[in-house]
């Protein structure tokens, strides 16, 4: 079988880190992409004892940084099949406290890194002549507003919406773009939203973790690994027939 190659943006730590473990345990060549360059040379060290891989610096927000990102995963890898634009941040920003520089930077890196990733990715499936995948990341944040995360979870919303529609555009050139919504996943961004949280009530990180916790179905918090299988199958051949789609990975709290 031909060598499938994914390039994953915010794949130094989280949930980026998980989802290039599991392409590689899955048979890809995966390009590790992040602003933290030492965090993903970490992270494409590990996986080289299991696969190939490979870490690049970039920063989503800049589209030439996407666009070289990905013609340099192609001249190393030798070709181009997935693309996850997952990297992502999250403060905290009560309505009222919202400036226009966090409004940049969250949109720029949020919904601007998902605009350069889609725009790289066509540009370079239609160069190696065939189709692919485009995977974003949304959140349970992007199906139901969360308190304290009005510009985040504006951010997740606008993702979804920029999923349907390059769905709708790129699908006559066989390339399927879809996104996935996490629910609480034990990162070091969740961490700090909880550590935020508590702190703005006079409670501990423990307290501010619990109120992101208490209404899912499953009953426990997400791993980086259970949103890492749920994208391993938008990445391969058992999604082909699925476009458009934002797939909940919450352990059941937003049902819809
Ligand atoms: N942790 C959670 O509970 C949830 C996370 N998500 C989403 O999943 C994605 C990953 O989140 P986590 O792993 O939790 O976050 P994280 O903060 O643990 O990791 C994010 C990674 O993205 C990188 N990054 C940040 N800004 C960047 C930029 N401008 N250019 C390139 N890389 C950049 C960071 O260096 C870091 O390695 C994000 O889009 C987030 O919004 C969605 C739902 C829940
Ligand atoms: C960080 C995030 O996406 C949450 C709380 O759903």
């Amino acid at each position: 079988m031909a060598k499938k190659v994914a390039f994953v943006t915010g794949a130094a730590q989280g949930i980026g880190k998980a989802i290039a473990q599991r392409l590689v345990h899955d048979g890809f060549a995966v390009a590790v992409a992040d602003f933290n360059l030492e965090g993903a040379q970490q992270t494409a060290t590990e996986l080289k004892q299991n696969g190939q891989a490979i870490a690049i610096k970039v920063d989503v927000s800049k589209r030439d940084q996407v666009f070289a990102a990905i013609d340099k995963t192609v001249t190393e890898l030798g070709d181009l099949n997935v693309v996850v634009n997952n990297a992502g941040v999250g403060p905290t920003t009560p309505i009222d406290t919202i400036t226009p520089e966090q409004f940049e930077k969250v949109y720029s890196i949020n919904v601007g890194g998902v605009y350069w990733g889609i725009q790289a990715a066509k540009k370079a499936f239609q160069k190696l002549g065939h189709g692919g995948k485009i995977i974003n990341a949304s959140s349970q944040a992007g199906h139901v507003g969360n308190p304290n995360l009005a510009l985040y979870s504006g951010t997740k919303f606008a993702v979804r919406g920029v999923t349907q529609t390059a769905a709708r555009d790129l699908a006559p050139l066989g390339i399927t773009v879809n996104a996935y919504c996490p629910g609480i996943v034990k990162t070091p961004m969740m961490m700090d939203i909880a550590h935020q949280v508590g702190q703005e009530a006079g409670k501990d990180d423990e307290w501010g973790m619990q109120q992101f916790s208490q209404n899912i179905a499953l009953g426990r918090l997400s791993e980086p690994e259970d949103v890492a299988a749920c994208v391993a199958y938008l990445a391969g051949p058992d999604s082909n027939y699925m476009t458009g789609q934002a797939l909940l990975i919450d352990g059941g709290m937003v049902f819809n």
